[in-house]
């Protein structure tokens, strides 16, 4: 079970700070020599008024002044500076681990999430944890030492006029700890709508060729602005609340104020207190005043930081994917990688295999996690929730069962909607089965590391994603050390060498975001050259020539045959012609195994696969 929807406490923030400890040391002593030099200004004060007064040199007191209040200036500098360096350190681990986390959680988290409020938890709320830091610990700390040696020097300056002080301070910090826990709500409420805000402006960039063509600007402008709308309300509702903050305090602090000096002029005129000692006694109000100040605007800081640190923790505490990995020795883990470079394997086989995408959604990690939900997922039990469930509940694929054998072509074919990218997906282990088992050269797949599997296979997407950055960038995704000549190779192999050569970039070529510059066809090639490059003994493609001319498809198969010489081969298509000389070819029917065969063998025996060859003019009918 994973933790639904807990609140962070600041201890859980102090993990964040380790590995800083030294620096953070050596800010405390800063830190307190600072907040030394301040409590010492208003008693050398004291003593030059006092000595003013009975007419007493005083030279030493003035320069003594002088010195404290540079002294002062200069360590708040450097310890300003230096926390603000450790801040962003710690903001630096913080982001590290999250988007490495984010990296490895498994696909159904990212099916159900959405990536707009995923990068706002990288971006704003990792800024607010700063904050913590910066104005936060530190700023209470200080403000509680200085707070102290204030009430300690104001009780022996006089006790009475330090009665009214406290009974002021009092009444203002009970009422300001109310708004305390107000406030954090309202700050998680801020975050969660800054992050669905991000969500709709990233869906809104992202399909915004679609939105234009649609003519949806305005919709689509409409639907982000509820959600800016919603992002003002919490931002006004928690203004209201900080800005409740700062009259209570100060209308508590002015009348304390006011009545010390009254009733201290009062004591100076009847001779019970010196002058020198009023007015230091007013600088130490100064200094509880300021520290009660900050330390309230930390209270508020720390309360905003606690909302994020929330957030980030609820990604922080989903299993990744490889959680569920067996702790295999790595002797182990050799053994059970199906194969090594000296033998290809690899014998695919699916027994029994059931499938719905809601299981998926229910199992291991994040189930329940209604915080997720309460940033921008719909709400358990609403009426579109309820809909998608029952849709994602229902098999998608239900008791498939075929083998592959190591070294051969199988293509999954079937209408839309009948599963085929699914199967694709349970074997890259994206998603497990409800039931039923997938092997590979014999070992179930639960039973080898996720990477080593992942490594054995080279997967061509049926949308054939294409990375922002450069030609060279994309190619070396799967295969890092591969030589400027490699690259050159596999480019001409799927009839793309013209793209290297476009412009004096060369391999250096900027595909723009998400591959924006290259047409649908260069795409589906990159991705082939992608997976050829990376030449890995087991291939998946989805649908692979589906954006290419016949001549390019041409080219591609031939690409293909040499390929699958010494490699197994999976192959989505739509388009029979693609695969009629496999040596396998799977038909599937709303998440069944319809027939299998080869082509020849299926337009006897199958019914379905004769009318889709024949819609396709394979046959006549
Ligand atoms: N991530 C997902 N979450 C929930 N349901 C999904 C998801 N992906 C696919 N489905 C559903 O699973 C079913 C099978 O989808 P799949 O993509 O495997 O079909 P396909 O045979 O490859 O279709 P096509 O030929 O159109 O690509 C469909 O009903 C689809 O709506």
């Amino acid at each position: 079970m994973q933790p639904t929807a807990q609140r962070a406490t600041l201890r859980e923030f102090f993990p964040y700070l380790r590995g800083h400890v030294r620096i953070l040391v050596v800010v405390a002593v800063v830190s307190l020599i600072s907040t030394g030099l301040s409590i010492a200004q208003p008693l050398m004060v004291q003593q030059l008024v006092n000595s003013v007064s009975a007419s007493e040199p005083a030279t030493i007191f003035i320069w003594l002044l002088v010195a404290i209040t540079l002294g002062g200036a200069v360590f708040g500098a450097a310890q300003s500076y230096l926390l603000q360096r450790t801040a962003e350190s710690v903001v630096l681990g913080v982001r590290r681990s999250l988007v490495g986390q984010l990296l490895s959680l498994p696909i159904r988290e990212f099916d159900r999430r959405r990536v707009g409020d995923l990068i706002s938890r990288v971006g704003s709320d990792t800024t607010l944890m700063r904050s913590v830091i910066t104005s936060g610990l530190f700023e209470i700390v200080s403000s509680i030492l200085m707070f102290c040696a204030a009430v300690v020097l104001m009780v022996l300056i006089d006790p009475l006029l330090f009665g009214i002080t406290l009974s002021a301070v009092v009444v203002g910090a009970g009422g300001v700890l109310f708004l305390g826990r107000l406030i954090r709500k309202r700050s998680r409420d801020v975050q969660d709508a800054v992050g669905s805000m991000t969500a709709a402006v990233e869906r809104g960039l992202s399909g915004i060729r679609t939105i234009k063509a649609s003519v949806a600007e305005e919709r689509e402008a409409a639907v982000i602005d509820v959600e800016a709308t919603t992002a003002f309300r919490a931002g006004i509702a928690m203004a209201r609340l900080q800005a409740a903050v700062q009259p209570i305090m100060s209308i508590c602090i002015q009348g304390a104020f006011i009545v010390v000096l009254a009733v201290g002029g009062i004591r100076v005129a009847a001779g019970e207190l010196q002058l020198g000692d009023l007015i230091a006694f007013i600088l130490y109000l100064f200094l509880l005043v300021m520290p009660i100040g900050s330390a309230m605007g930390a209270f508020v800081q720390i309360q905003s930081g606690l909302a994020a640190l929330d957030r980030i923790q609820e990604i922080a505490r989903l299993e990744p994917e490889r959680a569920d990995e067996k702790d295999l020795t790595p002797a182990e883990s050799a053994d059970s990688t199906p194969t090594s470079t000296a033998t290809r394997p690899g014998t695919i086989e699916l027994r029994d295999v059931s499938f719905s995408y809601g299981s998926a959604d229910d199992d291991g990690a994040g189930q329940g996690d209604a915080t997720a939900i309460g940033a921008g997922q719909q709400t358990p039990g609403s009426p579109e929730d309820g809909t998608l469930r029952d849709a994602a509940d229902q098999l998608v694929l239900d008791g498939v069962s075929f083998s592959v054998p190591a070294g051969s072509r199988t293509a999954l074919v079937g209408p839309s909607g009948a599963g085929k990218s699914t199967v694709l997906a349970l074997l890259e282990r994206f998603y497990e089965p409800t039931d039923g088992t997938i092997h590979l050269d014999g070992v179930a797949l639960p039973d080898l590391p996720r990477s080593a599997l992942r490594s054995q296979i080279g997967l061509v997407e049926q949308e054939a994603p294409v990375l922002s950055g450069t030609l060279a960038d994309n190619l070396r995704l799967a295969a890092p050390e591969a030589t400027d000549e490699q690259l050159r190779r596999v480019l001409a192999a799927v009839g793309l060498d013209a793209l290297g050569d476009r412009s004096d970039d060369g391999l250096d070529l900027n595909l723009g975001e998400d591959g924006i510059r290259l047409s649908g066809g260069q795409r589906q090639r990159l991705a082939w050259a992608r997976v050829i490059l990376a030449d890995r003994p087991l291939l998946l493609m989805d649908e692979p020539t589906s954006a290419v001319d016949s001549r390019t498809e041409q080219l591609l198969q031939r690409t293909l045959g040499e390929a699958s010489r010494d490699r197994t081969v999976v192959v989505v298509a739509h388009r029979l012609s693609t695969v009629a000389d496999f040596d396998q070819i799977v038909v599937l029917d709303q998440g069944r195994v319809a027939a299998t065969g080869t082509h020849e063998e299926l337009l006897d025996s199958s019914e379905l696969y004769r009318d889709m060859a024949s819609r396709q003019r394979l046959v006549t009918a």
